[in-house]
């Protein structure tokens, strides 16, 4: 069973947590299939003991002084897959599965944005930054891009590549040479992200994939 799930099972040292003076904690909320950050928002002891319990998320609005159960009227609930705190114990960071779309404070799907006619992709993992790059290449084809030049020729020559890597990964195994087969395995799963890419497949329902097979 991995760390994360341990820490929601076992609940949480709650008398761990150190609120503010207003008896509150931040509690910053992502994607757990990517590592997006959607929201940011505020937990008290009691928000923060629901949450436990119920594994969906609960928080405390400032503005109405109430509970708030996210999703609970939208139907975009976060269901908790982690919780965990920083090393002084102020600050949580929960790792949700969106139910019903998207979840975040305003709906918005964009959590990656261009700057200067770049894509800047979200902080989430290497392979969602990289996916993130190449579907921008995609929608924003630019002249001198590997990506593009790849993209333009269609699936034969995607497929061709995907082979050839491949190839050179069970080579590089079979040399039994470490540094070969972590190169050769960086340009598979480039050449993937670019055939996902091609064929409009998200990466994040191959994580989803991964996840449902989780044990
Ligand atoms: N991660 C990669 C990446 N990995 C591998 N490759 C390319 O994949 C090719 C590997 O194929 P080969 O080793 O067979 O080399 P080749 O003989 O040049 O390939 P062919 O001409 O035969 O197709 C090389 O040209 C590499 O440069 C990559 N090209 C681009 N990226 C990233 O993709 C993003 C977009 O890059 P551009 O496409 O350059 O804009 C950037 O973030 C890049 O860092």
């Amino acid at each position: 069973m991995s760390v994360d799930r341990e820490i929601i099972n076992q609940a949480i040292p709650i008398e761990k947590i150190r609120y503010d003076d207003r008896g509150l904690v931040p509690a910053i909320v992502q994607d757990y299939l990517d590592g997006t950050i959607l929201m940011m928002a505020w937990m008290n002891r009691e928000s923060l003991q629901k949450t436990l319990e119920t594994k969906e998320t609960w928080f405390w609005s400032r503005s109405r002084a109430e509970l708030w159960h996210k999703g609970a009227t939208s139907g975009h609930i976060q269901k908790v897959r982690s919780l965990r705190y920083d090393c002084d114990s102020d600050a949580l960071l929960i790792s949700v599965e969106q139910i019903g779309d998207v979840a975040c404070h305003t709906g918005e799907r964009s959590c990656f944005h261009r700057v200067d006619g770049q894509v800047v992709p979200p902080p989430a993992d290497t392979l969602s930054q990289l996916f993130a790059v190449i579907c921008d290449r995609r929608d924003y084809p630019t002249e001198d891009s590997y990506t593009c030049k790849l993209l333009n020729s269609g699936d034969n020559k995607i497929l061709k590549k995907l082979g050839e890597e491949t190839a050179e990964v069970v080579m590089a195994c079979k040399d039994d040479d470490s540094s070969a087969i972590a190169s050769e395995v960086a340009d598979l799963l480039y050449h993937t992200l670019v055939a996902l890419a091609h064929h409009k497949v998200e990466l994040k329902d191959v994580y989803r994939k991964l996840q449902e097979r989780r044990r």
